[in-house]
């Protein structure tokens, strides 16, 4: 049993309904509502149940929005809705009835449905939701259908005729058809984008390629390859932040070829660039991974070492340097052979940015250059040729008096005969407040230049003489100061009354100092030389000649100079330990002083075998690192005390 709306509704309404199921279960639902038939209850019986059906059916038929038709084997209408009949132009579904689609529509398309019909009628198979374009015949307006044909078949099963349905989705398909082309076109765009981007991504790597390539021609040398000046100072920088944050030196290496130019004048640019790049190659080979090898233009590189290099490391990299530099090249049908000059410079003492240290490892390349060439210098104070750098030394040298940053170091001398020590060479030094213990003949020059070395003398004369009357007082015996001269100390008329005050001050016997001048200073004027030195001999004081043997000695004038030792240069001792003519001419000197009552002292003795010899030369005193290295006051003490040495 089931209830189908009421009286009061009307058609298209909504209505509860409420269904009771054959195990009496009721199911509620809503429902749309038809007057098909008057309300009302419908038993089970077969005739009934029929008429319902029917009645069912054609309201069915009539109300749904699609098109329903029912055709006959020969295609003519048996049953046909209002839609239909509104598709096809008539008013009454009823002037379809007995007529085909011949009668309404044009020939072309009324076959195509015949023969779909064919296929059903003949073969019972269906055409189930099958798509077609077709034409409103009132209208004259192309529609999409969704076509449904089945076959109907009589009780015995014989196909009888057919029943069509067919709904619109013009509106569907062409929102179908707009997305498809939508698709497409998103599909044909996003193509179109894809080939944009793979061109512009083809394009920025170019770009990037070139851009690369334009880099690196930028920051290096066509020629070697090598990084050039500019890349150079850039590693220069990050070296110099890293060695900052690790504390640790870095070494800048000047190597400029020697005599380069004569190969390029001499055998043309080609031969000179051949060379270039294979003492390049050379040379790259002794890096360590980390150094940067540079060329900063012509015959000009330089090397980089990165982590800290100890000196004897240094001196055996700067060493192979040479020879590998040196080798014989092969150009232009040639054999070619060139030296070169290596100037250093260390991170922080020489320069704290790329720029100082650069040109200071240039300056120490030019002293070496200076020097003959073919050799290996260090930066040293005195080769500061910069005016703005010059002139801070120079201020930073006359402040180092007043602030006492000058020091002295005190080196042995030993009689050879009682083994003892008999006097001490004072050696000045300069405590700068950043490049750490300053050599004398870093800035000794610069002082002479400056008229500042009369002071320093002075300060250097009554240091000494304080320290040698120090050590009297604490009961040393008494022994030999020697202090070194130079040219313009020598020349001032005050030196001499300077000297006899100072030796009064302290209670000094003259004959306890000893005046150094070099042998090249006492030759340049030697009757002037002759006045002073005398003088000085009536004080008491007595005097040495040093560096014997480097200069031109006259010897007629020596004979007459008021001396009482010659100090024999270090070049010879250092001679003694290989055959050589410095046996004889140390012998010889050593002769010829004795002969003139002169003493001999020789300098730079670095070991038992140079000892020996000058022994055998009858050598009157010893002085060099042998016996000891220069050094301060308190570790001199302590040597002296301890004698006889030898
Ligand atoms: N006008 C002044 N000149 C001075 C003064 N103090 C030093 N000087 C001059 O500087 C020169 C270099 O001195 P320094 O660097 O101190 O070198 C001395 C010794 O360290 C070095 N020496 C000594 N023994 C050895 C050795 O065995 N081997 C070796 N390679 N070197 C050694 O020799 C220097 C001392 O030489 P000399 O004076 O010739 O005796 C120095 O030569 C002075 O000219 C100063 O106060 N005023």
């Amino acid at each position: 049993m089931f209830v189908v709306g009421s009286s009061r509704d009307r058609p298209g309404d909504t209505v509860d309904c409420r269904f009771q199921r054959a195990r009496g279960a009721m199911v509620q639902a809503r429902t749309r509502y038809f007057p098909c038939v008057k309300p009302l209850v419908v038993n089970k019986t077969g005739a009934s149940l029929k008429a319902f059906e029917h009645t069912l059916l054609r309201t069915l038929a009539e109300n749904v929005p699609h098109r329903i038709y029912a055709k006959d084997l020969d295609g003519r209408f048996i049953f046909a809705n209002g839609s239909v009949a509104r598709g096809m132009g008539v008013s009454d579904p009823a002037e379809l009835l007995g007529k085909t689609d011949f009668d309404f529509y044009p020939p072309e398309l009324a076959s195509v449905y015949k023969l779909e019909e064919q296929e059903v009628l003949k073969h019972g198979r269906s055409l189930l939701n099958h798509e077609e374009h077709t034409r409103y015949l009132l209208l004259d307006e192309k529609a999409w259908l969704i076509t449904t044909k089945v076959a109907v078949r009589n009780d015995a099963g014989r196909i009888v005729g057919l029943v069509g349905i067919n709904y619109e989705v013009t509106v569907q398909k062409a929102a179908e058809v707009a997305l498809q082309a939508a698709h497409k076109e998103a599909a044909e765009a996003a193509t179109r984008l894809q080939a944009t981007v793979a061109r512009l991504d083809l394009e920025m790597k170019e770009r990037q390629r070139f851009e690369q390539e334009l880099r690196r021609q930028a920051m290096h040398d066509s020629l070697t390859g090598l990084p050039n000046r500019a890349l150079l100072m850039d590693r220069i920088e990050q070296a110099i932040k890293l060695a900052q944050r690790c504390d640790h030196s870095l070494t800048l290496l000047f190597l400029d070829l020697d005599r380069f130019k004569l190969v390029n004048d001499s055998l043309g640019h080609a031969a000179g660039d051949e060379l270039l790049r294979v003492v390049t190659r050379r040379i790259g080979r002794l890096l360590r991974s980390g150094d940067t090898f540079a060329r900063l233009g012509g015959d000009e590189f330089v090397l980089l070492l990165r982590s800290p290099m100890p000196a004897n490391a240094l001196a055996d990299l700067t060493n192979r340097l040479s020879r590998v530099v040196a080798k014989p090249v092969r150009v232009a049908d040639r054999e070619v052979s060139v030296t070169c000059s290596l100037g250093y410079s260390v991170y922080p003492q020489d320069g704290e940015d790329a720029t100082t240290l650069l040109k200071r490892a240039d300056a120490a390349m030019y002293g070496a250059k200076e020097e003959g060439g073919n050799r290996v210098r260090c930066y040293t104070l005195d080769l500061i040729s910069h005016a703005g750098e010059r002139l801070e030394v120079e201020t930073q040298l006359k402040q180092a008096l007043q602030r006492g940053e000058f020091l002295l170091h005190y080196q042995p001398q030993i009689e050879i005969a009682s083994g003892r020590i008999v006097g001490v060479e004072a050696l000045v030094r300069w405590q700068h407040p950043t490049r750490g213990l300053v050599p004398p003949m870093e800035f000794i020059p610069i002082a002479e230049e400056l008229g500042l070395i009369e002071q320093i003398g002075e300060w250097v004369l009554r240091t000494a003489c304080a320290q040698a009357a120090a050590w009297q007082r604490s009961g040393l015996p008494a022994m030999r100061m020697a202090i070194n001269v130079s040219a313009r100390q020598f020349h001032n008329p005050a030196l001499e009354s300077v000297v006899a005050q100072v030796l009064a001050e302290h209670g000094l016997a003259p004959e306890q100092l000893e005046l150094e001048i070099t042998e090249s200073l006492s030759m340049k004027n030697p009757e002037e030389s002759i006045r002073i030195l005398a003088s000085f001999k009536a004080l008491g004081i007595s005097i040495a000649i040093d560096d014997f043997g480097t200069g031109y000695s006259n010897l007629a004038y020596l004979c007459q100079f008021p001396v009482r030792r010659i100090k024999l240069d270090r070049a010879f001792v250092h001679a003694l330990g290989s055959p050589s003519s410095s046996h004889v001419i140390v012998e010889a000197i050593v002769a010829m002083a004795h002969k003139l009552d002169l003493l001999v002292v020789a300098e730079g003795v670095e070991t038992v075998e140079q000892r020996n010899q000058l022994l055998c030369y009858g050598c009157d005193e010893l002085q060099g690192y042998w016996f000891s290295r220069p050094v301060d006051a308190d570790t001199c003490g302590g040597l002296l005390q301890k004698q006889p040495w030898i």
